[in-house]
């Protein structure tokens, strides 16, 4: 589905973040990326989104190399950008329609798909926006704008999404229902969170990315979950010192996810 070659990025200011990251994700996989602020995550899914390009190495998607000038084209842009959706991490990037409805109906609109009314009504309905169509996205509380800019994505019906912390602003049970819509459904799906126990129910591979972009881990969920010391070296595990009847210990923490200690 979609492959990474010995990738190397340097932003504008000189600073390095991957060196030499390869990994390929196969259709209908699940994977969760996992890695402390400021680790690459969202810089890795805007390159597998095609919105910047690294120095070196490639991204292919489905056998095609996504660069710039392959972006240019026009078939290859409509059916890449048809096939597959970005989740921003922050979803005032994905708003600017005057009301939620003619905001869910603007990407299958754009794409020329003939049932976009249809689709508002789905995505809408699933979740539970039908009081707030009317509305401006721009008026809504930041839930109900990370829920639109997800009905947003998901009325494209990608083949490959790339969400970026999508449940960071979602109640529990909304959060669930994507969990849910995710595992039910056979997309692609690459998701970067730094919520365990959302990672745990999701995803069935993670990788999990060091400081610089480097990946430490590869492979089940749950075996980098139980992996005390690679959470800790990738910054998603801390330790905390107690002192009890005089005896100081220290054991490893996460907030949402019980490690062995
Ligand atoms: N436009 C930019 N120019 C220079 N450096 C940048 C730019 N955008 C991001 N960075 C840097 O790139 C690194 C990776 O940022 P990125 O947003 O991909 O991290 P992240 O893993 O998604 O972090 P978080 O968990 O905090 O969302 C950070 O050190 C960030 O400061």
């Amino acid at each position: 589905m979609i492959e990474l070659h010995h990738l190397g990025f340097i932003w504008p200011d000189g600073a390095v973040l991957f060196d030499d990251l390869s990994f390929s994700v196969s259709a209908g996989e699940k994977v969760v990326l996992l890695g402390a602020n400021g680790c690459g995550k969202s810089t890795l899914l805007q390159l597998l989104d095609g919105l910047i390009f690294a120095e070196c190495g490639s991204v292919v998607w489905q056998g095609e190399e996504l660069n710039r000038p392959r972006l240019q084209q026009r078939d290859f842009a409509r059916r890449f950008r048809s096939q597959v959706g970005l989740l921003f991490q922050h979803p005032e990037a994905m708003l600017f329609n005057p009301t939620v409805r003619e905001e869910i109906a603007y990407g299958p609109r754009q794409l020329g798909l003939p049932d976009a009314d249809m689709r508002v009504a789905r995505w809408a309905g699933a979740l539970r926006l039908d009081p707030l169509l009317d509305k401006a996205p721009f008026s809504l509380s930041g839930g109900e704008k990370q829920k639109v800019a997800l009905a947003c994505l998901l009325a494209l019906e990608p083949q490959l999404l790339l969400l970026d912390e999508p449940a960071a602003s979602l109640d529990p049970a909304t959060a669930g229902w994507l969990v849910d819509t995710l595992l039910d459904s056979n997309q692609t799906v690459i998701v970067s969170t730094h919520n365990l126990s959302m990672a745990a129910e999701l995803g069935s591979r993670c990788l999990v990315l060091g400081e610089r972009g480097e990946i430490l881990f590869d492979g089940p969920v749950g075996h980098a979950l139980r992996a005390t010391e690679l959470l800790e070296k990738a910054n998603l595990a801390h330790r905390h010192k107690h002192r009890h009847d005089g005896v100081e210990h220290d054991h490893a923490h996460t907030h949402d996810w019980d490690t062995p200690e």
